[in-house]
């Protein structure tokens, strides 16, 4: 294997046990570069347990997961180098401007003063935050979507190789859904690689070129989008057929009928 054909990121067997509850259970996934790989599940399938395990923010029970050959566990520094990570919750310094919060990220990033400056302020224009942010808005005052939003300014801040994002869409404003993916894509087309979870099967389809269906801590199915729903007509009829589907009986929530 020379170096170009190393995958951005390889998960080999990654699992994790909460208690009783296997939340992972040999998770193995090998993505592309260049690619964008849309993860989905039910609730509590995995998801954010995988991920988290492969950005180095949840040591698994076993398993590695390299990000461009680099083992995350191993090599942890040189690992979140590489990577750009919109975890699930993320909670930041909330006495801070946007603008402040990305010059903070961007010192604990090593980065100079006036590249982190300059970027911050590009980032901040072209995900609408620059009017909260001359206003003086701390992130305690921030909607969902603007957390988000400058959630995911910090993790483009360094650029990174490849991006991990943890439901990136949710709460997020159609006009800024578009710019989102206007980023995404500018992003795969210079050779990053992007991950994400979602729960909006159209979207992953509209968006990303591969597929990961996890549920019960197990990879169901991954490939492209087009290897994955075989003969299915949607994402979703496939999602249906591998998940299940749980319909409501005749008598089940009777008293919300009167
Ligand atoms: N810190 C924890 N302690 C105990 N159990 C946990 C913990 N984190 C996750 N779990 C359990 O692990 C399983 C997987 O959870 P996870 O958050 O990875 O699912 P998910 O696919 O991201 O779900 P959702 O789509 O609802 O966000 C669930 O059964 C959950 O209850």
């Amino acid at each position: 294997m020379t170096s170009d054909d190393v995958p951005a990121l390889e998960l080999d067997g990654l699992t994790k046990t909460f208690n009783e509850t296997r939340a992972a259970d040999g998770v193995s996934l090998s993505v592309p570069r260049g690619s964008m790989l849309g993860l989905v599940g039910p609730n509590g399938a995995g998801k954010t347990t995988s991920l988290s395990m492969t950005v180095g923010l949840l040591r698994p029970d076993s398993g590695t997961a390299r990000v461009l050959g680099v083992d995350v566990w191993s090599d942890p520094v040189a690992a979140k180098r590489l990577l750009g990570v919109l975890p699930d919750g993320l909670s930041l310094p909330e006495r801070l401007t946007g603008g402040e919060l990305l010059t903070y990220w961007g010192g604990l990033r090593g980065l100079g003063r006036d590249l982190v400056r300059e970027r911050a302020r590009e980032l901040l224009r072209v995900l609408e935050l620059d009017e909260a942010d001359d206003k003086g808005v701390l992130v305690a005052e921030y909607s969902t979507g603007m957390r988000k939003k400058i959630g995911l300014a910090t993790a483009l801040l360094h650029a990174p190789r490849v991006l991990v994002l943890d439901e990136p869409y949710e709460a997020v404003d159609p006009v800024s859904a578009r710019v989102l993916t206007a980023i995404l894509r500018r992003f795969t087309d210079g050779g990053g690689t992007v991950i994400i979870s979602s729960h909006v099967m159209a979207l992953v389809e509209q968006l990303t070129d591969r597929v990961a269906i996890i549920a019960r801590g197990r990879v169901l199915a991954d490939g492209s989008l087009e290897e994955v729903r075989g003969s299915d007509v949607t994402l979703e009829d496939t999602f249906v057929r591998l998940v299940g589907a749980r319909e409501v009986g005749d008598g089940e929530l009777a008293w919300l009928s009167s």
